[in-house]
């Protein structure tokens, strides 16, 4: 069984050269409060896409983040490539500014059967020509907080895109799916991630995972909603190992400062 590597470099300044594997990062921004360092993200992203009603935080927020420059320069620098969404949250103004400036606006207000996250990483999956698609990774900032369905929609593209590296983000947490498919080892970039952390079976239990680098590590362990699921666990050390016969969600609190 292949072993995945996974790290959340992307939350330094300058990703470090040594980090395994070297990726290219997507960036999404929904509708919900945007992470304090969102503008890390956005220049570590080669391409930047707003699902929606993200357009109005990025308009409304970025100035917000970054409160010593001007509000105007920063809306003009902080321009997504693509607004995608069946566009009932994004506002007018908001949606003409960036039409402006050369934004792509595809709208799908003909799709209610999936969410405006989904229609993005479709997209990004389908179309997006320039991006090299073999060690793609899909950062989602806004992903947590707020309404507890929309939440939970946002787990479901994980599912739903099971063999694309997705990480959902809040200013609190980190979230990514790591498929049953592979062995895991997690590097645990200690300045920006930990000490909490949980593994946690999605869409079905789990009769056998095992963990190493946790203090209460899981050993042949079953894990089921209604028996055991590990949440309140701590990571131990830099580096964090998990093998299981399911899809489990791996999820690592993100530091203050
Ligand atoms: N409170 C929230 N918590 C987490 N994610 C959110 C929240 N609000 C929106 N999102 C995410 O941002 C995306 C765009 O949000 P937007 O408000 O434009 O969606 P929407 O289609 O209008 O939702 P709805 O019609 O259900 O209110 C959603 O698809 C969802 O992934
Ligand atoms: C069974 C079922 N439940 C809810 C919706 C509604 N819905 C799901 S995604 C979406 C688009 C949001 O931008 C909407 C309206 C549906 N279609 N089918």
């Amino acid at each position: 069984m292949e072993l995945m590597h996974h790290s959340s470099g992307f939350l330094l300044p300058t990703i470090p050269p040594h980090h395994r594997p070297s990726l290219t990062y997507a960036l999404i921004l929904l509708n919900q409060n945007l992470p304090r360092f969102t503008p890390l993200l956005w220049k570590h992203a080669q391409l930047r896409l707003c699902a929606d009603g993200g357009a109005n935080r990025v308009y409304d927020e970025m100035p917000l983040l970054l409160p010593q420059e001007d509000a105007s320069d920063i809306r003009r620098r902080y321009k997504p490539d693509v607004i995608k969404g069946d566009m009932d949250s994004i506002r007018t103004e908001v949606l003409n500014f960036y039409k402006s400036l050369g934004t792509e606006i595809i709208d799908n207000s003909h799709d209610q059967d999936t969410t405006d996250l989904h229609k993005c990483i479709t997209y990004i999956r389908d179309f997006a020509p320039q991006l090299d698609k073999s060690n793609l990774c899909i950062l989602v900032a806004g992903a947590l907080g707020g309404r507890f369905d929309h939440e939970m929609g946002n787990l479901n593209v994980l599912c739903n895109f099971s063999s694309m590296r997705i990480v959902l983000l809040s200013d609190d947490s980190l979230i990514h799916l790591l498929p049953r498919t592979h062995r895991h080892e997690i590097h645990i970039q200690s300045s920006t991630v930990g000490p909490h952390c949980g593994l946690i079976p999605i869409g079905v239990p789990s009769r056998s995972s095992t963990s190493t680098g946790l203090q209460w590590d899981l050993n042949d362990t079953e894990m089921r909603f209604g028996g055991l699921v590990s949440t309140s666990n701590i990571v131990t050390g830099d580096k964090v190992t998990v093998q299981s016969d399911s899809d489990l969600l791996w999820t690592i609190s993100i530091k203050k400062l």
